[in-house]
């Protein structure tokens, strides 16, 4: 979560072990000039649209899921149920995860949503879920910036649109009020011979100004 006044970079971990591991990273990482705009918090993610509303300029909801990776390695069977399990509650707190950080962005700032999955309730039906709910919000098209620059590196596959209605029309001359347009979703990188990364969802989501 990055906020430009004051310029704070807070990262956030509930669980005590991550949270630990992350300050060590950071430690290692920031120069001790920059150690002061850095803090690292234990909240749960899905207070903070209220703790701090409207606080922060972006924020990254790099959510928990169910990381389709370590799923293929996994051969023991009781973490295959408990993966069973965490499959049906995940959609749940990722959309309550995401909703909180919309609360937290002022308006014109923007929230990235990741995951490593490939599933589509845990990717896109989450988005859809939180834009739908908060008619200021807005899904960006990240296929110039992100999908054609980067092709050669990642093989991303295409997502369903999203029907996003502008809650201000604009009268056209010809055809009356142009009052809805499609964005993707979101990009979905899959794995690929060759090129190693994903599967990895990203979606930025911008608060109307
Ligand atoms: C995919 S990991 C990402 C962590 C970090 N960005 C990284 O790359 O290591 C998801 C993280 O969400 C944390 N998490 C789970 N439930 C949470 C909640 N209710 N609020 C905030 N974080 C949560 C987990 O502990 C986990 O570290």
């Amino acid at each position: 979560m990055q906020s430009a006044t004051p310029a704070l970079l807070c990262c956030n971990e509930p669980d005590p072990h991550r949270r630990d591991w992350l300050s060590k990273t950071l430690e290692s990482f920031l120069p001790p000039s920059l150690s002061s705009r850095v803090m690292v918090s234990a909240q749960d993610g899905r207070s903070v649209g209220q703790s701090e509303a409207g606080f922060y300029d972006k924020i990254l909801v790099d959510a928990p899921c169910s990381n389709d990776r370590s799923w293929l390695h996994s051969s023991y069977r009781h973490q295959g149920q408990q993966r069973l399990e965490d499959r049906a509650r995940l959609p749940v707190l990722q959309t309550q995860l995401l909703k909180s950080a919309i609360s937290a962005v002022r308006p014109g700032g923007v929230v990235v949503y990741s995951t490593c999955t490939l599933s589509s309730l845990e990717n896109c039906a989450v988005v859809e879920a939180v834009l739908n709910d908060f008619p200021d919000t807005e899904v960006e098209n990240l296929w110039e910036e992100i999908v054609l620059p980067l092709s050669k590196y990642f093989t991303f596959i295409s997502l369903p649109v999203h029907k996003q209605i502008d809650p201000k029309p604009s009268l056209h001359p010809l055809i009356g009020s142009v009052s809805s347009s499609y964005h993707r979703l979101g990009i979905l990188v899959v794995p690929h011979p060759g090129k190693t990364w994903g599967p990895m969802f990203l979606s930025r989501i911008r608060k109307k100004g």
